[in-house]
Formats: C-alpha cells, sequence, structure tokens
C-alpha cells in the first residue's frame, strides 16, 4: 500500500486481516528504511504496529482519545493519521517530531516525552467527559517500563476506586529501554504465564464439553477449579482488586485477539486493563533480537547488517567518561553507589554494572524514588553517585529539595544531558536544571569545560563530605582533550582564567567555552581584548574573582546554554546589586523564555543566539557603548 497516500484511519475499517497484515509488513519496511537515515525510536515503535492498526480501526480517533505514554512509539500512529510523507524530516530541525504534537495532528491529543503520565492524562479527560455528560472512548497505551513510574501507580489507585469507564492498554514487551525490571515486571512475567496456563483449561474444558454425557459435568469441575485456583494461577487479580477488569494477555501482533478483546472492553462498564503482548524491534532482525535496549533508540544504520554509522574515531560519550571514572573511583571506595532511574544504557553504566553488579542500581522509571533512595543511602554514610538526565532529574525536585539538600547530605548528582540535546525535542532539552538547583541551600553546582576537567570534578565531588555536589555534562561525545592519569580536587567556587584581556569578559562553562575562546578571537581583530572566564562553578561563584571583575568596571557578557531566568548571568547580576555594583554592564546570553523544539544542536543554538558571531557582535556594541559614555 502507498502509505504516503493515507489521510487518516477511517480506510483500516474496510480492510480484510489478510490486508492489514499486508499493511503491518509495509510500514515495517517504511519504518526500518526511513529511519535507517534519519535514526529515531525502532524498536518500540517496531513492536507496537498491529497494536496501533487495531486501535485505530476499532476506536474513531480523534473523537476516542488514544493516549499514548511517554510517546516514543507514535510513529505508526503518525503514518495513519496522514503523515508519513513528513517521515524524512523526523527528529529533525523544522521537522516531524519524534513525539505527539497537538500542533501536528488532531489525533495527537496528548503531548508527552517524559513516562507515566498517560492514565492521569486519561483520568483528567475521562472526568471532563463524564462532568459534561458526554460519550467517547478514553484509550491511554502504557508501556510495562513506564507503568512502573510513580505517577502511573498514583494514577491506577485512583482510577480502580473512581470507577470511571476508560480502557488502558498495556504494551508489555518485558523492555524498558533494556531489560525492564522490579517487582511489577516480575508480577507480569507471572501473569503471561498464568495466561498460557488459563488457556490451556480452556482448551481442557472444551475437551471435555465433546465428551457425551458426562462432558458437560467435568467441564463444570473443571470451571469451578479455574475459579478456586483465580487468586493463585491469575495475578491479573492485581489489576482486578485495584478496581479493573483485567483482560488478557493477548498476542499483540494477532488482529483477531486484539480485535475480540477490544470488542469486549468497549463493552465493559468502569476501567480496564487490557494487557498486550507484543515484541520490541519486531520484523527487523537486529532490533528484535536486541536483549541490550541499543535499538531502543537509535541513530543511522546499515539496514543489511545493522551496523551503526557513526562517524571514525569520535571521542568517547560524555556519559561513559563520566560513569567510567565513577566506576574507577568505586574501586578505592566501597561506599560508592550509582544509582539510575532506567537509564543505564544511556548514562553508559554497563561497565560499571558488570563490575559491580551489586552496586549500580536501575531502579525502574522512578526519579523521585531514586533520589531519596540517594538520600537514604547518604545517611548511612554511603557515597551515592545519583546519576539522571537534566530533564528527568525535574521529576525529583522535592527529593533534592527536601531530601537532599535540607539534610544537608553528600549525594553526587551526575545531571546527564544537560544543554540543549537535539532531536528529542522541547520535552527532553536539559535547561531549567541551573534555574531549579541554583537557589537551593547546601547546593553546589558545577560544569567542565572539558572530559579532562569533568575527571578532576568526579573526584572532587566524591571526596566532598559537606552535603550535595552535582555536575551538568552534555549529549553527546568528549572534545578528545588527552585525560589525566592523576587526579585531584578542584577548590569548591574557584573559576578559572582561560584568556586574559583587558577591554571586557566573557564569563561562561560547559559548552559555550569554545564558542567564547573562538569570540575572542575574533575581537582581538577589532582591537578589543577580552578576558574568558571558565566560570565552573555555578555555586557557589568564585565571588572573590567576580568582585574584581565588577570593579574594572569592564563590559561583562555571561553566556550560557540553559533558560536566562534563574540561570548563571541572573546570578551574577544578583551578586553586582547585592554588592551594589550599580554601574555593572552586564549582558546576559542564553535561552530565552520558551520551550525550544527538536533539531540538531547547531541549529538550536543558532536560533537562540547562541553562536561565535552573536557573543562577539554583543560584545563590540557593549564596548562601544562605553566608549561612547567615556
Ligand atoms: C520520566 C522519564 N524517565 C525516563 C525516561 C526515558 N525513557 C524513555 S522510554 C523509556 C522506557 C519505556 O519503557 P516502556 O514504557 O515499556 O516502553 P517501550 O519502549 O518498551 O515500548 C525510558 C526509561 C522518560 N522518557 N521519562
Ligand atoms: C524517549 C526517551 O525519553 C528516551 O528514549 C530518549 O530519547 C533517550 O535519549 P538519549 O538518546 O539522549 O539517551
Ligand atoms: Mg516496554
Amino acid at each position: 500500500m502507498d502509505l504516503l497516500s493515507i489521510e487518516d484511519p477511517s480506510f483500516l475499517r474496510n480492510l480484510s486481516i489478510k490486508e492489514l497484515e499486508k499493511l503491518s509488513s509495509d510500514i515495517r519496511k517504511f519504518l526500518v528504511e526511513k529511519l535507517s537515515i534519519t535514526g529515531g525510536h525502532i524498536g518500540p515503535n517496531l513492536g507496537v504496529v498491529e497494536l496501533t492498526i487495531a486501535l485505530h480501526r476499532m476506536f474513531d480517533s480523534p473523537r476516542d482519545k488514544i493516549v499514548w505514554d511517554v510517546g516514543h512509539q507514535t510513529y505508526v500512529h503518525k503514518i495513519l493519521t496522514g503523515r508519513a510523507k513528513e517521515f524524512d524530516t523526523l527528529r529533525q530541525y523544522k521537522g516531524l517530531s519524534g513525539f505527539p504534537k497537538r500542533s501536528e495532528s488532531e489525533h495527537d491529543v496528548w503531548e508527552t516525552g517524559h513516562s507515566s503520565t498517560s492514565l492521569s492524562a486519561a483520568m483528567g479527560m475521562v472526568t471532563a467527559r463524564d462532568l459534561r455528560g458526554e460519550k467517547y472512548y478514553v484509550v491511554p497505551v502504557i508501556g510495562d517500563g513506564a507503568l512502573t513510574g510513580g505517577m502511573a501507580l498514583e494514577a491506577l489507585n485512583h482510577i480502580g476506586h473512581e470507577k470511571k469507564n476508560m480502557i488502558v492498554i498495556l504494551n508489555d514487551n518485558e523492555m524498558s529501554i533494556a531489560p525492564n525490571v522490579g517487582a511489577l515486571h516480575n508480577l507480569l512475567g507471572r501473569i503471561r504465564t498464568a495466561g498460557k496456563y488459563n488457556r490451556a483449561k480452556d482448551e481442557i474444558e472444551s475437551l471435555f464439553k465433546k465428551i457425551p454425557a458426562v462432558g458437560n459435568m467435568m467441564a463444570s469441575t473443571a470451571e469451578r477449579l479455574k475459579d478456586s485456583f483465580k487468586y493463585f494461577l491469575v495475578p491479573g487479580m492485581f489489576f482486578e482488586e485495584l478496581g479493573f477488569t483485567y483482560l488478557g494477555p493477548v498476542d499483540g501482533h494477532q488482529f483477531d485477539e486484539l480485535f475480540e478483546s477490544l470488542k469486549y472492553a468497549k463493552k465493559t462498564e468502569g476501567p480496564v486493563l487490557l494487557h498486550v503482548i507484543t515484541k520490541k524491534g519486531k520484523g527487523y532482525y537486529p532490533a528484535e533480537s536486541d536483549k541490550t535496549g541499543n535499538w531502543h533508540g537509535t541513530g543511522p544504520y546499515k539496514i543489511e547488517t545493522g551496523d551503526f554509522v557513526k562517524p571514525v574515531n569520535s571521542p568517547p560519550s560524555w556519559s561513559k567518561i563520566v560513569s567510567e571514572t565513577v566506576r574507577k573511583l568505586a574501586r578505592e571506595d566501597s561506599r560508592i553507589v550509582a544509582i539510575t532511574p532506567a537509564m543505564t544504557v544511556g548514562s553508559k553504566l554497563e561497565g560499571f554494572q558488570n563490575e559491580f553488579p551489586d552496586r549500580v542500581i536501575d531502579v525502574g522509571i522512578a526519579e523521585q524514588h531514586a533520589t531519596t533512595m540517594a538520600a537514604g543511602l547518604a545517611i548511612e554514610g554511603m557515597k551515592p553517585y545519583l546519576t539522571i538526565y537534566s530533564t528527568f532529574l525535574q521529576r525529583a525536585y522535592d527529593q533534592i529539595v527536601h531530601d537532599i539538600c535540607r539534610q544537608n547530605l553528600n549525594v553526587f548528582i551526575g545531571i546527564d544531558r544537560a544543554g540543549l540535546v537535539g532531536a528529542d525535542g522541547e520535552t527532553h532539552q536539559g535547561v531549567f536544571d541551573i534555574a531549579f538547583l541554583r537557589h537551593l541551600p547546601n547546593m553546589v553546582l558545577m560544569m567542565p569545560k572539558d572530559e579532562n576537567e569533568a575527571q578532576h570534578m568526579i573526584y572532587t565531588a566524591l571526596k566532598y563530605d559537606d552535603g550535595p555536589i552535582a555536575m551538568r555534562f552534555p549529549r553527546g561525545n568528549g572534545l578528545g582533550v588527552p585525560l589525566d592519569e592523576k587526579w585531584q580536587k578542584i577548590p569548591i567556587g574557584s573559576w578559572e582564567v582561560l584568556r586574559e584581556g583587558a577591554d571586557g569578559a566573557i564569563l561562561t562553562f560547559g559548552t559555550t567555552i569554545p564558542m567564547a575562546m573562538k569570540a575572542a578571537q575574533q575581537l582581538e581583530k577589532y582591537g578589543i581584548y577580552v578576558k574568558v572566564i571558565n566560570a565552573r562553578f555555578i555555586k557557589p561563584l568564585d565571588e572573590q574573582m567576580l568582585k574584581n571583575l565588577l570593579m574594572q568596571n569592564i563590559p561583562i557578557v555571561t553566556v550560557e546554554e540553559a533558560v536566562l531566568q534563574g540561570g548563571f548571568g541572573s546570578a551574577v547580576l544578583e551578586f553586582a546589586s547585592v554588592h551594589k555594583f550599580h554601574s555593572a554592564e552586564i549582558i546576559r546570553m542564553g535561552i530565552p523564555d520558551r520551550f525550544i523544539e527538536q533539531g540538531d544542536v547547531k541549529s538550536l543554538q543558532k536560533e537562540v543566539g547562541l553562536t561565535v558571531e552573536n557573543i562577539t557582535q554583543t560584545m563590540i556594541e557593549q564596548y562601544q557603548n562605553k566608549k561612547k559614555r567615556a
């Protein structure tokens, strides 16, 4: 079928099962081809082809609301709702988003990127529907990984109690990004096994029924037996006890099973949980056979071999360098324990985990729990290394405030993916952490200029005994600088002068340092000589150095790949105000007060004005203004 000609999903109702199977295989082929060039969340999407088709056939979207959790598995939904022609631009600047977007389609009824929100959103929708006396289906689709998130469990508790009509689809592929973990995961495993058992029972029952005279009696005995064993053999009872009608497990790649169970779910009063078993990566061998999580989300790859296309000789990723440094320090200090909320793969903790299986703890998608657990470890004298992507750390704000900072506990927080992350876009940009950490008492916040400085910072953090300390680091590869063998402590709150100059100062840190250095070079051509300061401690500031700079009464430009409001530049302004440097000329450059969409990081930096040219121009203007005033 020509997928590019699809405008809406209504055509699905006229197709036979054979035709739907052909459509599934066309969609898989399309995804494998397109994503081999753009990259994207291939594994999760190949796993939900039949499920998505079945949902769009059995429900009337957008009147009925399909609410995708995380939203990384909505590519098939995008194809069926008329967006196949945009796939060449997937996750690129100004292109098709990798997540549901209300501005893209009326079928995208809920925007996500972070996990475990679908059930709460659906609860809001059914409440609004019922208050208005309207009739439509609300169908959240949640993965087995997302179900482990605290929000999802809070929502289950509420939905089961309220008993409103809602059809929850549990898309169980036994995987989070990597293999799923936790007691709930084990429970789902038991349900899958019991599902098979019950099917066997049903088969015995119908076999008995075929025996003349005694058959019916034997069949009813089998039925009773099945009921009495229900609690032991059907752990789906867990959901039943919570107030749901549990249906399944059904094979998520078989249309007849999906249609049958969805038909039944639509007729059922109250909340239903339909347990659908799928296979991540289904239909493309490298993704389907992957047990590591490397095919969850990928860059470009070669279709024939499944090899990832990577630039040759690129330096190791920041995550790898950071995790490996912590691992080396863990060899000497048995108190060091790493905690990850379901991001072992992204945080490159596999090596650490292999060496110290008990000291790398994957808690599932549970940022809040991870954070308070780190506090608990610290209170017992351990040295927890809590590694969380900047964007997901937003979930754990209260735990950082209430549990870690308030009790001034020695937790080292590795803030991965800090700054603009690129293709994941709005939901994933790591640009708020400075603003939500900087104002917290006891918090130390730093960012290295390169991976060598990162090693010294990690050493500093894991030797630091005065409370919480956090290190931001970006997505992507390091700069490839030589690495020192021996590490030493960096004095807390110390900045570094990278370049001298008497006409102005650029204060920056992390990823924008190379930009600032180039701008300083450019400025020389105009006869303007500026200092470049590596403001590696965002909190505390290097007050002595800052005071000296302010006293020189030179133009100061602060540059940060983070939101301006409440950011590093704001800290500099606050300092100037408190110390009555009222005439100080401080210009802040950073991310404006809006959400930044997806795109390659260079384009995004350009969009927000974080470029060498812009820094240069800003400094020239400041310098000239000052001259005019003199
Ligand atoms: C709050 C939050 N933490 C972590 C992530 C990163 N993440 C994205 S998808 C995913 C796994 C989700 O597993 P599941 O819901 O089972 O979906 P699957 O990929 O298996 O289809 C994780 C951990 C996230 N998106 N949101
Ligand atoms: C959907 C999601 O949240 C993750 O899969 C995320 O896309 C991973 O990002 P990285 O590629 O930066 O690990
Ligand atoms: Mg899963």
